[in-house]
């Protein structure tokens, strides 16, 4: 008997091969038996499953069990605009030895995609609810890029009703099963999120503030990139701080504390201040309805992600702007300055000296996010 034409097997959710050639009954199962197994170990049904020395085709699970030193990551949103850029870059990182890729919807395709890249990390993808604890279990960071974006005229906080629920249940998902793990939250509005994902954690008895970070790295990007350009000078050779929250004026760059030291007219502050606050709006308008910044926000997602791993690595001197629980000022989340150790943030640095265009700033950047993160704390208590 001769099998011919195309195959439409399908093992989970991962596409085989589609192609057969013609083959005899035997030759036939000896191929179906090895594709399985390639299969499972591209996806396999319990990715803690450890090499056997089964005489597999690929070792790829065999190394993930820990015999390449690496940190494992999960991205919730992988399939997402962010999600899918930040998964390539996280798969060029070499301190990852497995790299989760978890959405709701086409997660086979972009994992199947990422994984023929010649890097170390090996990359597994999950799809839907039903395998997220798989996806979240033993993993060392989980990055959260997953809800929807913003379109012309919308502001941030416009995104809460559906954001709210998305970030609670992953939020939940993660103090079940790696409540240990460091966690980026990068969906909208950060303000918000951030404490939903702290309530949550609290609930479930596994809240620990230095492992939970809003990542705001792109406001810092922005901030290099703007200021650099006013300059005159290479964005890789400055370091604007930009303290405060995740949206418009909450986000307040220290122009006074740009490194190398550097002095600006009031017309260059007002222009860069406003750039810097409304430069997820520059991309969402420019964008004209597709979406908000998704590849800038990987490129800082990504720089942010390897910071917190080099940190977990136990490099020092790692400093990174982050919303954060905080007491540096009466505001109980805020971005600004931290040293990440092994254990997260270990240490949040003193705003610094303001002058009194920021001073003032400041305060109206307190009450906006004052709200922002009661709204968020009710979202989760109610
Ligand atoms: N922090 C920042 O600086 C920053 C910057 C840019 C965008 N964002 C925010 O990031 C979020 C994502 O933006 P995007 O452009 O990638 O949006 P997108 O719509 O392109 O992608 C979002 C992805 O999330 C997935 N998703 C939805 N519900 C999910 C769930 N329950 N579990 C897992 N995945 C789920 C979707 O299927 C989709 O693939 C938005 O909220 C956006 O506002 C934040
Ligand atoms: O502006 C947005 O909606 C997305 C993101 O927060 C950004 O700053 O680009």
């Amino acid at each position: 008997m001769r099998l011919e034409g195309r195959s439409k097997q399908h093992c989970n959710h991962h596409h085989l091969p589609e192609k057969f050639t013609t083959m005899s009954v035997q030759q036939n199962s000896d191929v179906n038996v090895r594709i399985a197994r390639i299969a499972s170990h591209l996806n396999p049904p319990n990715p803690k499953v450890e090499g056997d020395g089964d005489g597999c085709l690929t070792r790829a699970h065999c190394r993930s069990k820990g015999a390449a030193p690496g940190f494992k990551v999960a991205i919730l949103g992988a399939a997402g605009g962010i999600g899918q850029p930040l998964s390539m870059l996280m798969k060029m990182n070499p301190l990852i030895s497995v790299l989760h890729l978890y959405d709701v919807v086409n997660t086979p395709g972009v994992t199947a995609d990422v994984s023929h890249m010649d890097t170390g990390a090996v990359v597994r993808g999950f799809l839907g609810a039903s395998q997220l604890e798989d996806a979240l279990t033993g993993m060392d960071l989980v990055i959260i890029p997953a809800g929807v974006a913003r379109k012309p005229g919308m502001t941030r906080d416009d995104l809460f009703n559906i954001n709210a629920g998305i970030v609670k249940s992953l939020s939940e998902a993660v103090a079940r099963f790696c409540p240990k793990a460091v966690v980026n939250i990068i969906s909208n509005p950060v303000n918000s999120t951030v404490p939903i994902a702290a309530e949550v954690f609290k609930k479930a008895g596994t809240y620990d503030p230095k492992k939970l970070l809003g990542v705001t790295k792109l406001d810092v990007v922005r901030a290099n990139t703007f200021v650099a350009e006013v300059l005159g000078v290479d964005p890789r050779d400055l370091d604007v701080p930009v303290i405060g929250g995740h949206a418009g004026i909450t986000i307040l760059p220290l122009l006074s504390q740009v490194k190398p030291p550097s002095t600006f007219t009031a017309k260059e502050v007002e222009y860069l201040t406003d750039r810097i606050q409304n430069g997820g709006t520059e991309v969402v308008e420019a964008k004209a309805g597709a979406g908000s910044a998704t590849l800038s926000m990987a490129f800082a997602a990504a720089k942010f992600a390897e910071s917190c791993l080099r940190a977990l690595r136990g490099d020092a001197g790692i400093i990174e702007c982050a919303y954060i629980d905080s007491q540096v000022t009466e505001i109980p989340y805020f971005a600004s300055k931290v040293r990440l150790s092994r254990g997260g943030v270990e240490e949040v640095l003193p705003l610094g000296p303001l002058n009194d265009y920021e001073r003032e700033s400041l305060e109206k950047a307190k009450k906006e996010l004052a709200s922002s993160i009661e709204k968020g704390v009710a979202f989760v208590r109610k």
